[in-house]
């Protein structure tokens, strides 16, 4: 039975990842900042909780001294917790903002796949890392500058992981397009979207783990991208 710890994992992509791996038979550790309320349709003796305040420092240390009393072994970990948001409007809003993307998309991912490395890597049997970015990282949306960058910085951390723990750790991203949009998602912006996508449809969730299963199973792929975006990125000014 593998073990596979992901983050940001109380609704959509990573909450539809829970459920497809304990399906698969694997034990699940799902570190949350929401209320386990959230994942009560779920009963399953191989679902574990960390419920953190925040993706920061003191979050890693909770997350890990969770994860030392339930596994041993990790053999996947998906850094999915994402903040979306566009630009702060003023100035003065901008540090707080910056810092908190930072967090959740650089500062705890590069933390806990360093602190999982002794429960991951193995030359024989390689713990494999996927980290979600977003087409954005590689050509922005200059209203979601913040956002983007700190994806973009997500994407540089998964190729300095592969070259750190290569041969003993895979480890490689996922760069979603319109998998799923959010309810405050307008018809004219989805319909602004479609229009530079070739494929003019929400991918939703299931490609995306299609693209999980392939880096979990690919043991001669490390260091790269797999963009999942209906061609949006070869599409888009
Ligand atoms: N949906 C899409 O079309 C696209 C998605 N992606 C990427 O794919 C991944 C999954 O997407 P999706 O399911 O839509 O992601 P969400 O926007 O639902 O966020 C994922 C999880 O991150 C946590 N989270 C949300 N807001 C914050 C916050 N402000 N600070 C810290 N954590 C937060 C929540 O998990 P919890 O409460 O359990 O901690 C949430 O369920 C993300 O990394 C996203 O950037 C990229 C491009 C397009
Ligand atoms: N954490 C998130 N990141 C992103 C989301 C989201 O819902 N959560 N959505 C998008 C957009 O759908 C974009 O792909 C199309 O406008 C990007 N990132």
């Amino acid at each position: 039975m593998r073990t596979i710890v992901i983050t940001g994992s109380s609704r959509r992509l990573g909450l539809f990842l829970v459920e497809k791996f304990l399906s698969m038979g694997d034990t699940v550790i799902a570190v949350t900042r929401s209320d386990p309320q959230d994942f009560q349709p779920i009963s399953s003796e191989h679902l574990h909780l960390i419920q953190i305040d925040s993706y920061d420092q003191l979050g890693i240390t909770k997350t890990m001294q969770a994860i030392e009393a339930l596994a041993d072994r990790v053999d996947l970990l998906i850094n999915n917790a994402s903040m979306y948001d566009a630009d702060p409007e003023s100035v003065e809003e901008l540090e707080d903002h910056y810092l908190s993307l930072f967090n959740v998309h650089m500062l705890f991912p590069s933390l806990l796949i360093s602190a999982l490395k002794e429960r991951m890597y193995n030359e024989s049997t390689p713990g494999v890392v996927i980290n979600m970015t977003d087409i954005y990282a590689d050509n922005p949306n200059p209203e979601y500058s913040l956002y983007c960058s700190t994806k973009s910085g997500l994407e540089s951390l998964t190729r300095s992981f592969a070259k750190k723990f290569a041969p003993g750790i895979r480890c490689n991203s996922i760069m979603p397009g319109p998998i799923q949009f959010l309810e405050q998602h307008t018809e004219q912006q989805k319909s602004e979207v479609y229009k530079e996508t070739l494929l003019p449809f929400e991918g939703g969730y299931m490609p995306v783990f299609q693209a999980v299963t392939f880096l979990l199973d690919n043991h001669y792929v490390t260091g790269t991208s797999i963009k999942v975006d209906g061609g949006r990125s070869i599409c888009r000014g």
